[in-house]
């Protein structure tokens, strides 16, 4: 018998996420908020609201019963919004045990702080759980649909990445890699939904490939100043979760981050913009937190603060492509 898999947040990614540990056999036991949401998952065997088109593989339950799921399986695997990330370990930890093992896949930063969620676990479940980071260029839909994918797992725990990065790898189709740095896959998953939206703007505002090519290589450098002052490595922002995944969303209208910029750059007010794409945009809190933690660490990052100003304070967003042009000229 395979080791079993509990999955919280029953959305695009969790879905395909348990899609895929349950084509590998794992019984998947997929955790969502929503009980009506739930039983219409578990009498189509689909999730026609985040992930339409899609039959669930034979191993994958859906639940609304937290307290079931946390008894059900040793992995515990996170993929809520990461505004809800606190939330949701906070609702899970009663039922924490002592063989409970934590992977989140959520991108993004503590609302407010722009702290790293690894300290959002450390504050609400402590040090002793062992605990894994999955991040890199992974189209929910794809994934679900059996595509070939490659994914960045971390963890503090080698026993813990070996354990689930075989629970996911598929040699047909999913490619597990692993890296020990946990702050830069981390960071790099933030921080690209902050470019990927500057790069739907540019699109949006009808620039051309220069401009994007030149986001996501500008981009590319301000992830690796921010990761590196964190204590990340910078060969990290070369893979999945850093280049990988900037390249994937910068480029791909599958993106929501992007869709949201083209959205605005096409003149949608940002509110009217988010509600236009139905799913998370992580990109728009993200961009307030990177903004925060930039701050903190001292460390510039002119893409960012220009989107922080289209987005926060109004600002036009061909005012802000002139301000990042006109920049005093800069070594690479
Ligand atoms: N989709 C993708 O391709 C990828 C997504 N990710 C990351 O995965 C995370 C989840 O995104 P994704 O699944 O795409 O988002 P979706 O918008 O598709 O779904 C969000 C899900 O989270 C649930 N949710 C929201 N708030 C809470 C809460 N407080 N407690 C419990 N559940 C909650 C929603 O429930 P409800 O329907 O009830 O609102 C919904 O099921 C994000 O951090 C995203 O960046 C990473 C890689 C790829
Ligand atoms: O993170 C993602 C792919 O790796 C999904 O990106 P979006 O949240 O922009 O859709």
């Amino acid at each position: 018998m395979k080791a079993s898999v509990s999955v919280f947040g029953a959305g695009s990614y969790g879905s395909a996420l348990a899609f895929c540990l349950s084509r590998n056999l794992h019984p998947t036991h997929l955790w969502g908020r929503n009980s009506t949401d739930i039983a219409l998952m578990q009498r189509e065997r689909c999730n026609s609201k985040y992930l339409d088109g899609f039959t669930f593989p034979e191993h994958l339950a859906p639940t609304g019963n937290l307290a079931e799921a946390m008894a059900a399986s040793e992995y515990l695997l996170v993929v809520v919004p990461s505004h809800a990330f606190a939330d949701m370990l906070s609702a899970m930890k009663p039922y924490i045990k002592a063989h409970h093992k934590l992977i989140w896949a959520s991108k993004g930063l503590e609302p407010n702080t722009g702290r790293l969620l690894q300290d959002v676990v450390h504050d609400i479940l402590g040090d002793e759980i062992p605990r894994a980071v999955l991040s890199g260029p992974t189209f929910a839909k794809e994934m679900a649909a059996g595509l070939p994918t490659a994914i960045t797992l971390s963890s503090t725990s080698s026993e813990l990445a070996s354990e689930f990065s075989q629970m996911l790898h598929n040699p047909k189709s999913f490619r597990v890699y692993l890296n020990d740095d946990l702050i830069g896959v981390q960071l790099g998953g933030a921080v690209k939904n902050v470019i990927a939206i500057g790069a739907g703007l540019a699109d949006g505002l009808g620039f051309g490939a220069n401009a994007r090519t030149a986001l996501i290589t500008r981009g590319l450098a301000e992830m690796t100043r921010l990761g590196v002052s964190l204590g990340a490595t910078s060969e990290s922002f070369m893979g999945m979760a850093g280049l990988g995944d900037l390249v994937l969303t910068c480029t791909d209208n599958q993106s929501r981050n992007r869709r949201f910029g083209l959205a605005l750059g096409q003149g949608l007010e940002v509110e009217a913009a988010i509600a236009s794409i139905g799913q998370v945009v992580e990109g728009y809190r993200n961009t307030d937190e990177v903004h925060i933690l930039a701050k903190q660490q001292g460390v510039e990052m002119p893409i960012c603060e220009q989107i922080y100003q289209v987005l926060y304070h109004g600002k036009p967003a061909k005012e802000a492509a002139l301000a990042l042009l006109s920049r005093e000229q800069t070594n690479e």
